[in-house]
């Protein structure tokens, strides 16, 4: 089933487009990794698809089963959230803001699937520390844990392992695969670690204003556009 597709999206900042011409489609329980170099978009294409920014031309379809507000959503981190003065327990509870609407406060039911997450992310043990005192790694499974509680299906990703460790990074990504493999989650990861989204994506997504590339990771890795961008990060 296809959850969302892109039909000739570009998107600009006032007259400057930065994305041209994108189709792509996701399918339920795909892994797509976003690559691309510095400033091609990448997260805009993110912000796009969770309707924070709209597209200048073309169409973003999300399947009538896919409500906006069932994302699951990473975000890249700045320096000043990993200051965050809130314990891991409120941070993650802050997933279900949506769950919430205009109610200012938080049911059980919504206590309940932040307290799930905390356990399937392995936080029990941290629920009651501060988050800024957490290492980056801990602090990565903290907000893949607060994105969870917004989904079940959909886990949009910006650079989650950036800055982390390669342990914490290899740990994160095993969590991630899990998701995909075990939990049927569908997952579109932005990502500069080209190893790693070729060895778990089941798609690529390459993007770069004027060549784009959109296939299976196999067909990424015997095209002549993934065999040049491969070659520059001295992956083959
Ligand atoms: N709010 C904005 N206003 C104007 N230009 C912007 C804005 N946000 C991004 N841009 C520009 O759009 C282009 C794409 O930026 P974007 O952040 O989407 O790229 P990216 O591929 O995610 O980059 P990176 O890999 O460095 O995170 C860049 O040239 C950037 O300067």
């Amino acid at each position: 089933m296809k959850l969302i597709t892109c039909e000739d999206v570009s998107f600009a900042y006032e007259n400057n487009t930065v994305i041209r011409d994108l189709n792509f489609a996701v399918n339920s329980g795909d892994y797509l990794c976003v690559i691309g170099e510095n400033g091609s978009g990448k997260s805009t294409l993110i912000k796009g698809l969770l309707k924070l920014k709209a597209p200048c031309k073309g169409n973003i379809i999300m399947d009538i089963s896919l409500k906006s507000t069932e994302i699951g959503y990473l975000p890249q981190q700045a320096d000043i959230q990993k200051d965050f003065p809130a314990s891991v327990y409120e941070v993650v509870l802050s997933g279900c803001l949506n769950q919430c609407g205009i109610r200012p406060f938080y049911k059980n039911r919504e206590r309940a699937i932040a307290n799930e997450n905390i356990n399937r992310m392995g936080l029990k043990n941290i629920k009651n520390h501060c988050f800024r005192d957490l290492s980056g790694g801990q602090q990565q499974r903290v907000l893949l844990a607060r994105a969870l509680c917004a989904t079940k299906k959909l886990l949009l990703l910006d650079e989650p392992v950036a800055g982390l460790d390669p342990v914490a990074a290899k740990d994160l990504y095993q969590l991630i695969n899990d998701l995909n493999k075990d939990e049927k989650i569908t997952i579109i990861m932005v990502s500069h670690d080209i190893h790693s989204a070729v060895e778990f994506a089941s798609h690529i997504l390459y993007i770069k204003e004027e060549h784009l590339f959109y296939g299976t990771t196999k067909e990424y890795l015997n095209s002549d556009i993934g065999d040049d961008f491969l070659r520059r990060m001295d992956y083959v």
